[in-house]
């Protein structure tokens, strides 16, 4: 069986196409427009408290009767130095005072502690049939129980390194991350520099050093982009900056229109707004922040800080304080339902003849 067989057949979808998780975008309406079209929707749920999880599955689970993925952040949590964290909020409140915008204050000794672990006992229960990761890998454990309940597992990897870690932890489908794509990297050895391998140079490399099917990953938009990750050896491909500005995404009107107006060099890596490299059109807030030269904590200790300040700028509709990740090719992002956008690119991929 070929490797794109072997994709549909495990994910049990009509087509070779994952919608990406993107918190903070993604809703149960997308997710689900993506899987009743053929496609595998994935519902992002990183850093979601486990009744948020079940709400957000259940919500899904009542718009398509199909299977669509969970997405989980892998990370543990971080222990927190109060005094360290304290004094980096302090500098944010000097940005967010000289621009004027509100910014409720975080209390560091309540920090919500995430973890992954809880939200697996979830998934196993929801009878959720695949559940995707990023940021690390999920621990031994979590995989027996996921695996023992019949569910299929997708880790992400931005180096061969990486890829050939997951498979040896026995993920099922692995996704290989090109520096193109949008949002946080799925970087997990941090031992050597980051990773900024090309989606054209990653998908080879790691197609020939593991055995499972991979999915492709950064600046695929269309039949063009599709067509040639099949070529470079994908199995399938995970598309995510394509559905931004569908009519199903969360973000506000002004990041829609900031990603269309977009050209190919507005985007870059930041840690800006997380502690952790992510790629995003470039806004004041980076380089307000790059201006202070930080420790960055580890995640996502800084990612909580800066919750309120996002949360105001999106109430103002107002891009230059909030996250507006996109993939090096988000302009070529189309303002239509993501049901269209899934027809359109099972057309162009040339799957629907
Ligand atoms: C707005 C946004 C949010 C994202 N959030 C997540 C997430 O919650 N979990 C995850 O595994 N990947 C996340 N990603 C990364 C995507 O899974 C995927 O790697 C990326 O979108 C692919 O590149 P593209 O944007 O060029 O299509 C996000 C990407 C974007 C653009």
């Amino acid at each position: 069986m070929n490797r794109t067989n072997q994709l549909i057949n495990l994910l049990k979808v009509k087509y070779p196409l994952v919608q990406a998780p993107m918190l903070g975008v993604t809703t149960p309406e997308m997710v689900a427009a993506v899987s009743n079209e053929g496609g595998l929707g994935s519902l992002p749920v990183g850093l979601q408290s486990p009744e948020k999880t079940l709400d957000l599955i259940r919500k899904t689970k009542a718009l398509t009767d199909k299977p669509f993925a969970v997405n989980l952040f892998a990370h543990d949590m971080p222990a927190i130095d109060v005094a360290a964290i304290s004094a980096i909020q302090d500098k944010l409140v000097v940005i967010t005072n000289r621009y004027g915008l509100e910014h409720p204050l975080v209390d560091i000794e309540k920090l919500q502690h995430y973890s992954y672990r809880e939200q697996v006992e979830i998934l196993i229960s929801e009878h959720v049939p695949v559940v995707s990761f990023t940021f690390g890998v999920i621990d031994a454990e979590s995989i027996q129980r996921l695996h023992d309940a019949g569910i299929v597992l997708i880790g992400t990897a931005t180096s061969v390194r990486e890829a050939k870690q997951l498979e040896s932890m026995g993920i099922d489908l692995i996704t290989a991350q090109g520096i193109e794509a949008g949002g946080h990297r799925g970087t997990f050895f941090f031992d050597e520099p980051l990773p900024q391998i090309g989606a054209m140079s990653l998908i080879p490399q790691v197609v020939d050093e593991v055995s499972v099917p991979v999915l492709a990953a950064g600046g695929i938009m269309d039949g063009r982009t599709i067509k040639a990750a099949m070529i470079l050896g994908a199995a399938g491909v995970q598309v995510g900056s394509a559905f931004l500005r569908s009519n199903e995404s969360l973000s506000i009107d002004n990041y829609k229109q900031v990603v269309h107006e977009s050209v190919d060099t507005d985007t870059v890596l930041t840690r800006a707004f997380s502690g952790r490299w992510a790629r995003g059109i470039r806004n004041t807030f980076h380089n307000e922040v790059e201006k202070l030269n930080l420790d960055f904590p580890a995640y996502p200790l800084l990612n909580d800080l800066t919750v309120p300040i996002r949360t105001a700028s999106q109430k103002l509709n107002n891009k230059e304080f909030t996250t507006l990740w996109a993939g090096q090719s988000a302009h070529l992002a189309k303002l239509k339902t993501s049901a269209e956008i899934v027809r359109e690119l099972i057309a162009e991929a040339g799957w629907s003849e």
